[in-house]
């Protein structure tokens, strides 16, 4: 199972603690990394010129040992401080007096203003970023928040290249890295969301042949596609559409119809064998026309949705609840009946806006939201900085959470967090996530395990994302169209099992 193991930070710092321990010393680690990464630059079609920005921890000296090691291999170099030079200490400061004996400039950028700093990056085909790495404590500041901020600006027609991690990955703006070369281990601030999306492409450098045990337990792993084909749902060829599952929608309002259709068509295009939509006529009224496949069920009141509930239970093992419910005092009744259904259910949207109120507390239900809707689930406190912990948190609340975004994760009671690697930009488009609540609640009505459902949901979605990306272009694609991919997708993984 998942061959990326993903630790944090401490983990790996406590890696190289133990390798220094064992008689490597510092010096020597800070050179096989420099080493690793200049091995891999050299393999890159780059023009030979490298700007490497350093700042005052070691970060900054494993960029010393790489300003060193590409200009013996005749590149032209310079290395940018943020710092006075004198504040480089330990193994950095070594790297930096060895720097010293060679003719590489090394400049300090506090006296450069904009203008020379823009000339100085335009002068470079590769710009280095070794300001900050683990050792990195809340959003950038001062000086390497400027300088972060001047590669961003000038990284077009240049290449820039992350050590360890983009500076910036926790928090603030970060360098946005096309390659990130991390060392000793998979850094869980590069694995999701804002972090992941600085890194670019992300390559391992290896510290030392023994390291792998020396870690410990993976704190995330990284789904792949023979992963994820586990989680298919079992399918015979005389399965009749009851076997397939259905699903019990509570969704729409009249402010917000379009979310209820296409979490319904999300549900049936992964192959649910009943779909029922229980919302306003202003919703149901389209239904018949754009998705006659589904059930309409009027639903006027709460009360409604008792009716409606004991109906459809025995053949809707599944209830998802809140796509464009809204938020007003009939959305909040319709949350509260349905938080007494008696089998798995999906909260997504407003539903979520309303989950956790005295009387809405489903006994263990699966929760889609996005950053927005899990930092308000939490009281106001941003995921964005530690998405592993807010999804640990939400999954400790209330059962199974996909935390949405890039690289979307899922985190459950008893399980190491699964990032999911797939789907881009492409997917930003309203109602999509709709499109994958309606997907996750099929496959779930299949029969898959919370967790799995979520994970296997969001890896279809996003590989939908990603093929209509290639087809049509990242930009412009419509929901419902990702929802018509999923089949394609399925029928993907389906044959190749
Ligand atoms: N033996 C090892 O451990 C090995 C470690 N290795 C490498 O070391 C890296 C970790 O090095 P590290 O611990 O020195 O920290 P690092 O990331 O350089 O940052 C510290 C500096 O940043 C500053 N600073 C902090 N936050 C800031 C902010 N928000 N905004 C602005 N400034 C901020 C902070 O300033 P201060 O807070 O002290 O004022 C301090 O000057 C690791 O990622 C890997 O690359 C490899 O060589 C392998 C061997
Ligand atoms: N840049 C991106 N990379 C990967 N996935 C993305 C990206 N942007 C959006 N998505 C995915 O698209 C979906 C958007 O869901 P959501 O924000 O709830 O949209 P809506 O409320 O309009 O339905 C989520 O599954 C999210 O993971
Ligand atoms: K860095």
């Amino acid at each position: 199972m998942a061959v990326i193991p993903w630790y944090a930070n401490e983990k790996v710092r406590a890696l190289d603690a133990r390798l220094i321990e064992s008689g490597v010393s510092g010096l020597e680690l800070m050179e096989r990394v420099g080493r690793g990464i200049v091995d891999f630059i050299l393999k890159q079609p780059l023009a030979r010129s490298a700007l490497i920005l350093a700042g005052a921890g070691s970060n900054g000296g494993d960029g010393f040992v790489i300003a060193r090691l590409l200009m013996e291999r005749g590149w032209k170099v310079t290395v940018l401080l943020s710092h006075a030079a004198s504040r480089s200490q330990g193994d950095a400061a070594v790297n930096l007096t060895r720097l010293g004996e060679m003719p590489v400039p090394v400049v300090e950028s506090r006296d450069r203003d904009e203008t020379a700093l823009t000339e100085l990056l335009n002068s470079h085909d590769l710009v280095v970023d070794a300001l900050l790495g683990t050792g990195a404590a809340g959003a950038p500041r001062g000086e390497t928040a400027r300088l972060i901020a001047a590669v961003n600006r000038c990284r077009f027609g240049r290449h820039v290249l992350a050590v360890d991690v983009p500076s910036g990955a926790e928090g603030g703006e970060g360098v946005e890295a096309q390659w990130t070369c991390t060392a000793g281990g998979w850094k869980l601030p590069i694995a999701t969301g804002h972090g992941a999306a600085l890194a670019g492409e992300t390559v391992l450098i290896p510290l030392d042949e023994n390291a792998a045990p020396l870690l410990g337990v993976p704190d995330a792993l990284e789904l792949e596609e023979r992963d994820v084909r586990n989680f298919l749902p079992r399918r015979r060829i005389d399965d009749h559409k009851g076997r397939r599952g259905g699903v019990l929608i509570v969704a729409g309002s009249k402010r917000y119809r379009g979310a209820a259709l296409l979490a319904a068509r999300g549900a049936l295009r992964a192959g649910a064998g009943l779909a029922v939509l229980a919302s306003v006529p202003e919703v149901l009224d389209v239904l018949a026309a754009s998705l006659p496949e589904a059930i309409a069920e009027p639903l006027e009141d709460a009360a409604a949705l008792e009716r409606i509930m004991a109906k459809w239970r025995s053949r809707c093992s599944v209830l998802l609840i809140g796509s464009g419910l809204d938020r007003d005092s009939r959305a909040r009744g319709l949350c509260r009946i349905g938080s007494q259904w008696d089998g798995p259910s999906l909260w997504d949207g407003d539903g979520l806006y309303w989950l956790g109120e005295d009387d809405i507390k489903p006994v263990r239900c699966c929760l889609t939201p996005h950053e927005g809707e899990a930092a308000a689930l939490l009281g106001g406190r941003s995921p964005v900085r530690d998405r592993f912990e807010a999804a640990a948190a939400l999954a400790r609340q209330y059962g199974s959470v996909l935390l949405k975004g890039y690289r979307s994760l899922v985190a459950g009671l008893e399980q190491t967090p699964w990032i999911v690697p797939r789907g881009d930009r492409t997917l930003s488009v309203p109602g999509s996530g709709d499109v994958l609540s309606g997907a996750c609640a099929a496959l779930l009505a299949a029969g898959v395990p919370a967790e799995k459902a979520l994970a296997l949901g969001a890896w279809c979605h996003g590989v939908s994302g990603e093929a209509l990306g290639r087809m049509q272009g990242q930009d412009g694609i419509l929901a419902h169209e990702v929802a018509d991919c999923l089949p394609a997708v399925l029928k993907e993984l389906n044959g190749a099992c």
